[in-house]
């Protein structure tokens, strides 16, 4: 069924039973690569924060978790300015660092997470995300781990807003046309 959020109109894209899988899938093979050390799992908020909690609860060796806050967009679409509003304040020097994002776009959070972590001495910057938009993407910096390749149209839910809404739908919708 539709649902209108503000001004705009959005159909059911992704189920929670899909979702679900693909955020297990991640937790399995991240679990398999680093199951020996103890990686640090930053959750880039405010959109990542529902895919991190499903996360951890499916990764099941030991970790730690933190999260650091950078927003980039306005209504629909990227300012190419991505700003830090709340940072880490742990030291990370020689740790695995495994970014979790709810979604890369065109890459400009990625990239500006990458500088700020390289500065930092860490050992591994992975970075795991639940939807990747390929058509969007515009950088060079690789995509560690992969959930769910979509089509480059503005979704909403499980984490992801349109002005402040929809973030707390249990499962994934697209803008209509
Ligand atoms: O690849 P990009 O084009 O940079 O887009 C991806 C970023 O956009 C969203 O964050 P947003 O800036 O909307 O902030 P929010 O997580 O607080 O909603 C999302 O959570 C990613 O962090
Ligand atoms: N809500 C939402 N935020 C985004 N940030 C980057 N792409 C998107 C998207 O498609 N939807």
């Amino acid at each position: 069924m539709e649902i209108k959020l503000h001004d705009k109109y959005f159909v059911p894209f992704i189920s929670a039973q899909e979702l679900d899988f693909a955020i297990q899938n991640m937790a399995k093979q991240i679990e398999d690569d680093f199951a020996e050390e103890i990686p640090v799992f930053v959750g880039v908020l405010n959109g990542a924060f529902m895919v991190v909690s499903d996360f951890m609860k499916h990764y099941t060796a030991p970790c730690e978790v933190s999260f650091i806050k950078m927003a980039s967009y306005e209504g629909t679409s990227s300012t190419n300015e991505v700003k830090q509003l709340i940072g880490i304040n742990q030291d990370l020097t020689g740790r695995t660092v495994i970014i979790i994002e709810d979604i890369v776009d065109t890459g400009n959070t990625v990239e500006e997470l990458k500088e700020l972590f390289k500065k930092q001495g860490v050992k591994h910057f992975k970075i795991a995300t639940l939807f990747f938009k390929p058509e969007a993407y515009k950088k060079d910096i690789k995509l560690d781990y992969i959930g769910i390749r979509i089509p480059n149209k503005f979704i909403v839910g499980f984490g992801l807003d349109y002005d402040g809404l929809g973030r707390n739908l249990p499962e994934v919708y697209q803008l209509k046309d």
